[in-house]
């Protein structure tokens, strides 16, 4: 059975999108871990699936599997081509888009100039909800990693997030550290991994290495929780531009209890068929 995709990016970090009201999409682990295989695959950083509404005043229901095959809760980057999609594909004439996701109901802004905008909500930071293993909510928390204590800021963005302060990403242990802050105890759901540069308090660099994809060349959702964390550390202003190596994202966020804006493109690259 032939199944329908689109080839996607938000700043290179890229999707295998699937219109699963119009066609039935039923994927088991392995066939998302071949479809995402760069060689014997389509390639990409996840596989996402367009569904109809699950949750009351959402027009949609979109789900996103990393490419070790797992179901996760929130993907920033993924969010934005959603709505591309949905608008190129005839899904939706909206300009404002309700979405349900594992991780609750997100908003979706598609500007003129082709930006999305998107409402992520609220940061979580109390620690058994991101989830992490501390007694009390921080700034800050000391890790210990391979003998070296790190410091690190933890918060969800429905999914949950590490951050480390580097003084270059260019140079930060990107590679090192990733794989083992990602499956470290503390996190029993595993975590994504950002290493953040602040040149100015308006313009971070970013590095992350991601939960069951590794290193991308951006993350959204990522760029949303550095941000959260440099404003927790008294780092940033209200509203910082984020340079991953894929390119820019701008981030705002106000503070406590409010949501985390992230403005950014969204890109197609190709469609095609393919027999899973
Ligand atoms: N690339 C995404 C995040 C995708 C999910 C992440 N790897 C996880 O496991 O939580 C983004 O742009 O946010």
């Amino acid at each position: 059975m032939s199944l329908r995709f689109t080839k996607m990016h938000g700043l290179g970090n890229d999707f295998v999108v699937f219109d699963a009201i119009r066609q039935r999409v039923d994927l088991d682990p392995a066939t998302i871990r071949r479809l995402a295989d760069r060689r014997f695959g389509i390639g990409c950083d996840q596989i996402l699936l367009v569904e109809p509404p699950r949750l009351a005043g959402t027009d949609f229901h979109y789900r996103i599997f990393n490419a070790d095959g797992s179901e996760v809760e929130q993907c920033g980057n993924g969010a934005r081509c959603f709505a591309r999609f949905v608008r190129d594909q005839g899904l939706s004439d909206r300009d404002e888009i309700p979405v349900g996701t594992a991780a609750g109901a997100i908003r979706l802004y598609l500007a003129p100039d082709g930006q999305v905008r998107v409402d992520m909500g609220p940061p979580e930071l109390t620690p058994e909800r991101i989830p992490f293993q501390a007694d009390t909510s921080s700034p800050t928390y000391d890790l210990e990693v391979a003998g070296e204590t790190l410091t690190i800021g933890a918060a969800s963005m429905g999914n949950p997030h590490a951050v480390l302060l580097v003084e270059d990403v260019e140079t930060a242990p990107v590679a090192r550290l990733g794989p083992l802050i990602e499956s470290h105890p503390r996190f029993p759901r595993r975590v994504n991994v950002g290493f953040m540069q602040i040149l100015t308090p308006a313009h971070i660099r970013l590095r992350v290495h991601e939960r069951g994809a590794g290193e991308t060349l951006a993350c959204g959702t990522g760029a949303c929780a550095a941000v959260v964390s440099g404003r927790l550390r008294g780092l940033l202003d209200t509203r910082a531009r984020v340079s991953l190596p894929g390119g820019d994202l701008m981030i705002e966020w106000r503070g406590l209890s409010q949501t985390v804006w992230m403005t950014g493109p969204a890109e197609t690259v190709f469609q095609g068929e393919i027999d899973p």
